[in-house]
């Protein structure tokens, strides 16, 4: 191996060990058709990245590689979370969804998936003992659990709703509850999939400071159509289009780049007559409800 060759293979190396993530060269084809062609695509421990693009660019797909729900066609994930240490390498493709949640990739898809007839806390605990294992389970929370879970209703701000039945609860806070039952599951990785669409400005807000919150101890991928949102919390933003990368970098650039105005941002200002059948992103949301 050359000096140059090293080289690389050290750079490389050094940045995988901040990579919490790494989808190489990924391709995913639904009947011959590529969904993603052969993407490359990085998270680093303790990032907030968030994923905008046209309908039918690859986001959804995406997560579903990151989660284990979609194999590639070719290409690999690895996820740098594994093992005791959580540093250890481990190819998603390999293995079964259930055991990559357990891992630490933990996503939360756009409708909630609480337990109606059970309250907020309760859900909390039902999430908690999905972390562990049956005998486990049976022994009942640890204490150590128990002040996690109390910890939890603080940072989603659902103290004074803890004994509500979630079936009650405002469409913002069943959202909130879904992130606070992945929180206890301590994912190293949180996928969030449109994580403020049908909120109130308010609601949105106070999403968006949980996840900067969040993204303080964990890595976070964030899909969002919403640009006033991303515009507002976002730092680093990947776009894609075609199931290739188009565009990568801080907000403010990325939201000049006329390639990015060309086949999405500029569609905000053209909703009804967005080409391709693309949907505009939202910006109308923004309008206070
Ligand atoms: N299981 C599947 N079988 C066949 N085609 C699929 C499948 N899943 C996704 N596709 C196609 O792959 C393309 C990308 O879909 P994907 O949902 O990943 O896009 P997206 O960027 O998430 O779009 P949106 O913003 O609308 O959610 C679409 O053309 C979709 O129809």
């Amino acid at each position: 191996m050359s000096r140059n060759e090293r080289g690389d293979d050290e750079r490389s190396s050094a940045m995988s060990r901040g990579n919490i993530v790494e989808v190489q060269r990924v391709t995913v084809s639904f009947d011959g058709f590529k969904v993603l062609d052969e993407l490359d695509f990085s998270i680093q421990r303790g990032e907030l990245r968030f994923l905008i693009g046209p309908n039918g660019a690859g986001k959804t797909t995406l997560l579903d590689i990151l989660t284990g729900k979609t194999k590639p066609s070719s290409g690999r994930v690895v996820f740098h979370g594994g093992g005791e240490s959580g540093q250890e390498s481990v190819e998603v493709n390999r293995l079964p969804e259930h055991a990559l949640v357990r891992l630490g990739i933990g996503r939360k898809f756009q409708t909630p998936a609480v337990f109606g007839s059970l309250t907020v806390l309760e859900n909390l605990e039902a999430a908690m003992g999905f972390r562990e294992s049956a005998p486990g389970l049976l022994r009942g929370l640890s204490a150590q659990q128990e002040r996690e879970i109390s910890e939890t209703l603080d940072r989603v701000g659902l103290r004074r709703r803890a004994d509500v039945r979630a079936a009650v609860l405002a469409h913002g806070e069943r959202q909130w509850l879904e992130i606070g039952m992945l929180l206890v599951q301590q994912p190293k990785l949180l996928l969030l999939d449109e994580p403020v669409a049908g909120m109130t400005r308010r609601e949105r807000d106070r999403t968006g400071e949980l996840v900067q919150e969040i993204a303080k101890q964990r890595s976070v991928l964030v899909v969002e159509h919403d640009m006033e949102f991303v515009r507002r919390y976002a730092s680093t933003v990947t776009v894609l289009h075609a199931g290739r990368r188009l565009c990568e970098g801080p907000v403010e650039e990325v939201q000049r780049d006329s390639k990015v105005i060309e086949v999405y941002l500029g569609r905000a200002h053209d909703a009804g007559h967005a080409r391709g059948g693309a949907k505009a992103p939202v910006e109308a949301q923004a309008e206070e409800r």
